[in-house]
């Protein structure tokens, strides 16, 4: 509507241009066509319609563009008083030259305008679409129920930096945790139940993990935590995982539930045999889970060569806060 208006508005500007210039002009004596200006003029004009071409086929409904539409009907206003002044071979008279200015100067400033405007407007949706594309990047990395990383992450992603490191100067540390006889619980209190455990979980571990540790959901109630460290850091962390959920408070229907969790550690020798090292987090997780669950066990293999060789950790029942 905005369109056919301004189009409307053209028409008769430009009528109303020709009209005045055909009926009150004197023809100038003795001067010839300059058709160099007559063919700047007629370029002018072709550009001036190709955009207000662009700008309906655009349609957009924005102020900024309605603004830009007028500045190049006033600019073609100007420019088509000056062509038929030149076709014409007439002198324009004194009020027209004002007008022809006018339209001229105002259609460039509102034109300005309108791309300053635009210019804000765009910066504004590449924000707005970039803080957008943040949102969706958090999504599809997190796992919607217990809201760790999940194994897209870790695939996509997080391998790809891993191996940027240097692990010599920055060792980090694989930890399996696995929640002990969930099978029974789901059995016994329910699926929903269930659920609310492996949040409790996830809970207690994103609680006991430091900034630089990254949690994932590994499977159903099976976390992986990569802990920033060393193999002796890792098992503090890990103590503290252990303690932490094995004491918290978990009930159903009012009655406090006994509950463990197994761990599995592997520090990661190589950052691109990350396969590899959580194979061995696995082994030793499973480890713990023969021994009896309710524990943690260090795998210490170095090398493919090596037989693997599993250390219990002494459960610390005061730990340090580090
Ligand atoms: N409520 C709930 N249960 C799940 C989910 N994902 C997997 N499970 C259940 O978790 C149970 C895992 O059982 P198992 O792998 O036998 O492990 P477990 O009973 O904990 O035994 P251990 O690991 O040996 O201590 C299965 O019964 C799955 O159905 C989930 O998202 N929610």
């Amino acid at each position: 509507m905005v369109r056919v208006r301004a189009l409307f508005a053209f028409v008769i500007v430009l009528t109303g241009w020709s009209i005045h210039l055909l009926n009150t002009n004197q023809p100038i004596e003795n001067n010839a066509i300059n058709f160099f200006d007559l063919s700047s003029e007629v370029f002018t004009i072709i550009v001036i319609f190709m955009m207000l071409f662009v700008n309906l086929r655009l349609a957009s409904t924005t102020s900024e563009s309605s603004m830009f539409f007028i500045g190049l009907l006033s600019l073609l206003c100007g420019h088509t008083h000056d062509l038929l002044d030149e076709v014409i071979n007439i002198q324009p008279l004194f009020i027209s030259l004002i007008l022809e200015n006018a339209a001229n100067n105002v259609g460039v400033l509102v034109i300005m305008f309108a791309l300053f405007k635009w210019s804000g407007r765009y910066k504004q949706q590449i924000k707005l679409l970039q803080e957008q594309k943040l949102a969706l990047t958090s999504v599809s990395n997190t796992d919607p129920m217990t809201h760790l990383y999940n194994r897209r992450f870790l695939n996509d992603e997080f391998k790809t930096r891993l191996q940027s490191l240097n692990l010599e100067q920055s060792p980090h540390t694989l930890a399996m945790i696995d929640l002990d006889r969930f099978k029974h619980f789901n059995d016994t209190y329910g699926h929903l139940e269930g659920d609310k455990l492996i949040q409790h979980a996830a809970r207690t571990i994103l609680n006991e993990i430091r900034e630089v540790d990254y949690a994932f959901r590994f499977g159903g109630e099976e976390f992986l935590v990569v802990i920033k460290g060393n193999i002796t850091t890792a098992r503090r962390v890990a103590q503290r995982i252990h303690k932490v959920y094995y004491d918290s408070l978990f009930a159903v229907d009012g009655l406090k539930i006994e509950k463990s969790l197994s761990i599995g550690l592997k520090q990661l020798d190589d950052s691109f045999a990350f396969e590899q090292a959580l194979n061995q987090a696995d082994l030793a997780l499973y480890q713990a889970k023969k021994q009896g669950r309710n524990c943690i066990i260090e795998s210490s293999t170095c090398t493919n060569n090596e037989p693997t060789s599993f250390i219990q950790v002494t459960l610390n029942k005061d730990l340090a806060t580090s």
